[in-house]
This record gives C-alpha cells, sequence and structure tokens, in this order.
C-alpha cells in the first residue's frame, strides 16, 4: 500500500495498532505517521518500529491518506475541531472510539467526510486482532479494502451492519479484558494446587490459546467440544457443575449486554 497512514493518539489501542501494522510490512514503517500528548509513548513507538512523530495533531493530518483517531472518546471533539481544516480533500477518517457513530463523525466536521468506523481490539498487538467496521457510503470499495486490509494485517476483521457495532465492542472490543480475567483466575486455581505463579500463567494462556483455536477451525458447537472434555464421572464435569451452580454463563452474559448498553449510552450526544 502506498498511502501514509496517521494515528492520533498512542495509548493501548493507537499502540496496538502501530504495533500489529508496522509487524505485518503491509507499510513500510515511514509511511506510518503519529502524535500524541503523551510524548513517553511516542518516544517508545519510534524506538521500537522506528515510524514518524510529528509535531502535532494539524501535521498528522495533513499528511495522512488513512488517519485513524484512536484518542478517548471524550477527546474526540475536540480533536476534530483542531484538524478539520487540516485533512487532506480525500482522506478516509478510521474511528475506533466506543460509541461514536459515523454520523457524530461527520457532524462534528461539519461536511461529509469519508469515515470508517471500526471496533478492533488489543490482541491487534501480536497479530490475533478482531475487527467489526462498517462505513458511511462516500468511502469506495477500494478505499474499505485499504482500510480493511490495514485491520486484518494483524488479526481478522469483518465487514458489520453499523447497529452491530455495539455488540462487537462487547463481543470482541471489552472482551479480552474478560479473558485476561479467565486466565488470572484459571492460574490462581493452579497455584493453590501448588503450581509456581508464572507457570500456571503459561499452562492457562495456552489453554485458552488452543481452545479458541479449536472453535476457529473444527467449525464445532462450543458445547459439542465441551463435552468432548467432560469425562462421564471425570474431573472436568464437576468443574463445569460448579460454574454452572454460580451462573457462570449468566455471568458472562449480562457483561456482555453491559458493554452493549454502555457504548450505547456513550452515543448519546453530550458537549465537550
Ligand atoms: N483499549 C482498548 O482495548 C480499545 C480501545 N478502543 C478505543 O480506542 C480509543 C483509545 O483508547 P485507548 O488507546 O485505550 O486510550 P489511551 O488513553 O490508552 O490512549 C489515548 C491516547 O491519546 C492521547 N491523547 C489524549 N489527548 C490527546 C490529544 N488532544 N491529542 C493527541 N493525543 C491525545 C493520550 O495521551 P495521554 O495518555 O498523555 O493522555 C494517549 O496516548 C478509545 O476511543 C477507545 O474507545 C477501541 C477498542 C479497544
Ligand atoms: O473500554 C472501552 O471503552 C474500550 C472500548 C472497547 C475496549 N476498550
Amino acid at each position: 500500500m502506498k498511502k501514509t497512514i496517521g494515528f492520533i493518539g498512542s495509548g493501548n489501542m493507537g499502540g496496538a495498532i502501530i504495533g500489529g501494522l508496522v509487524g505485518s510490512a503491509l507499510v513500510a514503517p515511514n509511511q506510518v505517521i503519529v502524535s500524541s500528548q503523551d510524548n513517553e509513548s511516542l518516544k517508545a513507538l519510534k524506538e521500537q518500529h522506528s515510524i514518524r512523530i510529528a509535531a502535532d495533531n494539524r501535521q498528522v493530518a495533513a499528511e495522512s491518506d488513512i488517519l485513524f483517531l484512536a484518542v478517548k472518546p471524550n477527546i474526540y471533539n475536540v480533536v476534530i475541531d483542531e484538524i478539520k481544516t487540516a485533512i487532506k480533500e480525500n482522506v478516509v477518517v478510521v474511528t475506533i472510539a466506543a460509541g461514536k457513530s459515523l454520523s457524530d463523525i461527520e457532524e462534528r466536521f461539519g461536511r461529509k467526510v469519508k469515515v470508517v468506523r471500526a471496533m478492533p481490539n488489543t490482541p491487534a498487538l501480536v497479530g490475533e486482532g478482531m475487527t467489526g467496521i462498517c462505513a458511511n457510503e462516500v468511502v469506495n470499495v477500494a478505499e474499505l479494502t485499504d482500510v480493511k486490509n490495514i485491520f486484518d494485517s494483524f488479526g481478522r476483521s469483518e465487514m458489520v451492519a453499523e447497529y452491530m457495532m455495539d455488540a462487537v465492542t462487547g463481543v470482541s472490543g471489552s472482551s479480552p479484558a474478560l479473558v485476561f480475567m479467565f486466565i488470572e483466575s484459571l492460574a490462581d486455581g493452579a497455584v493453590r494446587g501448588g503450581m509456581p505463579r508464572q507457570q500456571a500463567y503459561k499452562f492457562a494462556a495456552q489453554a485458552v490459546l488452543g481452545s479458541a483455536k479449536m472453535v476457529l477451525e473444527t467449525g464445532k458447537h462450543p458445547g459439542e467440544l465441551k463435552d468432548m472434555v467432560c469425562s462421564p464421572g471425570g474431573t472436568t464435569i464437576e468443574a463445569v457443575a460448579e460454574l454452572e451452580k454460580n451462573g457462570f454463563r449468566s455471568a458472562v452474559i449480562s457483561a456482555v449486554q453491559t458493554t452493549i448498553e454502555k457504548s450505547i449510552a456513550m452515543s448519546k450526544p453530550k458537549e465537550n
């Protein structure tokens, strides 16, 4: 890809996308330009990935063909107000903010800019991201393909209707936090059984990684894969019964539902 890819914001998600993108070799490091308020993270990104650091947000806006807004949702309006007179005529703006709709972004720019709305996740950093994507009608097929290729370069992505973006936020945007809690809990259980902690994290994480791969690669229903682990009268069914007793599935469903509700609440208009 010959385009310049810009990032405003170099925090957890911006940093993960930059790391994944540069690692994938889809673009050369000097095609990536970043600005942020956080000089420490900019320095670290430059040292690690040899990308270009801009003097300010307007420089990134002026040079980018594809411009990622990777700041917190409550900073979007400030950043858009700052850059809206600096962007290139045909720039594709990519928003990754929870609860920011395509029309929120268009309205703030005050004109029909090309906008792609994406919900990625931090596993992008290790090439295993999952991203839901939608776009407004002025983004053409070639532009959308370029943006999708960026997300595909560090994992998987799928086009979804915009109304599904709140569910995407729950099931893959936020869910890594829940999975990390699950891994931590599995490891705590193993530590309780006498395993050294670092070793327990490795065993737990590899079990989760392998289980996820089985879902993706066998195409079998997760319930069938669970049944394959549960020997009659064995150890696993004891754990399954214990989790059911404690409302595990219901707790996870409610947790995802709360992220969806929060994402919807965040999209309600507020001034800043
Ligand atoms: N974290 C995640 O897992 C995911 C996050 N997202 C979305 O990504 C976006 C960023 O989240 P996340 O990376 O976690 O947040 P972070 O706070 O980690 O990163 C935001 C970055 O923007 C910088 N920043 C703040 N104000 C400005 C400004 N005016 N101009 C330029 N840079 C600025 C921050 O600097 P400083 O730290 O100095 O304030 C920081 O580097 C959010 O909109 C979020 O909804 C989407 C999917 C997953
Ligand atoms: O917690 C958040 O709001 C962001 C969006 C999805 C993951 N992190």
